[in-house]
């Protein structure tokens, strides 16, 4: 099978863009270049990339799909299929789910269904500790046998130093890596929104910024006693911004990620109590938020990921007091960092395609991020110049996101995984 993507611009190391057509097979990028078409190859199929931007197909560390146990939110069918239109063809899911997969056989049951019904490449994280809550470490062989990602509680902090470290010195001498939800939940006091000017006059419980950032301090320093490599999720504050990029100084195995939503909103952006503004860790203060840009330009935080966390409508239709935390973010996360920070010139567009396949792909050693010849055909196409309207018509089953109505640029229009069409434009 031999299919020709034609009309395509690549960005270069220069931030240039290059006309380009690439030439897929059985799957496998064959070659990259310019009139193939004319050269007699014999196409079976050709797709109009319409000058649309070309990247590797992106990658996300971070996502929830809610599958087994809250499928009513997504399911790995809907969930993978919002990865997809955004443009994302392998995306890493959480274990906050129920049953939690802290066994070999109910990782290997969540396997199945990823390989029955997903669009993309899913790979599935594995819990740290039993049930996510407990003290009693999982596993890890047994998981990383069964196909396990790599270890996390994400939704969860852990609570204890001397299970963080444990769970550490197992995970460096099985090769894995930690990824770490950073709350310390002796400091969370019932917040729901970042403690400051805002939540004082929404008369709203505020989180503070040493909850999150306490716990990276504390992680960093059993990271440098045990040599795991340790990746921070969803960096939000100035603070840990500065304890990572000490620790990195220092030589510490760490990484980080950070959400397009940290990136663009501030506490400022909050027009009230509404539960699509409530996410964990909360949007703070435009400082932090400033923080967060020069980590990713001195190279703190090395990559973006969404934490796409669907909810339902009637859970977020309510107050904060009430609303689960969670916004989803696969589908417009590209066009919102394209139009907030490549249009601005904040970023350049190579930084932001890197920051979201190459970069993640290298931190955990994934075979995908990158349009080599003889790589899987993972590949998305986005529209740089139209302007359009995030609309409600998500293929996510939920639609929990503040920034429905905000207009922007980088649709997308094609997404390949292994050179098969899974999303294009005006499509399902
Ligand atoms: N980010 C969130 O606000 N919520 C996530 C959990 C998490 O990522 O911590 C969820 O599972 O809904
Ligand atoms: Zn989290
Ligand atoms: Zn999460």
């Amino acid at each position: 099978m031999k299919t020709l993507l034609k009309n395509g611009r690549m960005i270069s190391h220069n931030n240039e863009m290059t006309p380009v057509d690439i030439w897929i097979e059985d799957g496998i990028i064959k070659a990259i270049g310019k009139d193939f078409e004319q050269s007699g190859v014999g196409f079976d199929k050709i797709i109009d990339a319409q000058n649309g931007l070309v990247t590797p197909g992106l990658v996300d560390v971070h996502v929830h799909f809610r599958e087994p146990g809250f499928e009513y939110k997504e399911t790995i069918q809907t969930g993978s299929r919002s990865a997809a239109k955004g443009g994302f063809t392998t995306v890493c899911a959480m274990p906050n789910l129920n049953p939690v997969p802290d066994t070999k056989e109910k990782l290997s049951d969540i396997y199945r269904r990823i390989q029955q019904d997903a669009v993309v490449k899913v790979l599935q994280y594995a819990p740290i500790t039993m049930d996510l809550r407990s003290d009693v470490l999982t596993d890890q062989q047994a998981l990383k046998e069964a196909g396990a990602f790599a270890f996390t509680n994400d939704g969860v902090g852990v609570q204890t130093a001397g299970v963080m470290y444990q769970a550490m010195k197992e995970a460096a001498a099985n090769n894995m890596a930690i990824v770490a939800h950073t709350e310390d939940e002796s400091l969370l006091f019932g917040g729901v929104m970042h403690k400051g000017a805002v939540s004082e006059k929404l008369g709203l419980p505020g989180i503070m910024s040493a909850t999150e950032s306490s716990q990276i301090a504390r992680d960093v320093l059993l990271a440098k006693e045990t040599g795991v490599h340790y990746h921070v999720c969803h960096v939000s504050t100035k603070e840990s911004v500065a304890v990572i990029r000490e620790a990195k100084k220092a030589g510490i195995r760490v990484t980080a990620e950070v959400c397009p939503h940290h990136l663009i909103l501030s506490e400022n952006d909050i027009p009230g109590d509404i539960g699509n503004y409530k996410m964990n860790p909360p949007i703070r203060a435009n400082e932090d938020r400033q923080a967060l840009i020069d980590g990713l330009l001195d190279g703190t935080i090395d990559c973006i990921a969404t934490d796409h966390a669907p909810h339902s409508r009637e859970e977020k239709n309510q107050s904060m007091l009430k609303a689960p935390f969670g916004i989803i973010g696969s589908e417009i996360a590209f066009e919102l960092m394209y139009t907030e920070f490549v249009e601005t010139g904040i970023f350049t567009l190579e930084q932001v395609v890197n920051w979201m396949t190459v970069v993640p792909a290298r931190l955990f050693n994934l075979d995908c991020g990158t349009l080599a010849i003889g790589s899987a055909a993972d590949i998305a196409v986005f529209d740089l110049d139209e302007t359009v309207t995030i609309a409600d018509d998500f293929a996510s089953k939920s639609n929990n996101t503040p920034f429905i109505g905000k207009e922007v640029k980088g649709q997308t229009l094609y997404t390949l995984v292994n050179g098969n069409v899974v999303w294009h434009k005006g499509g399902n």
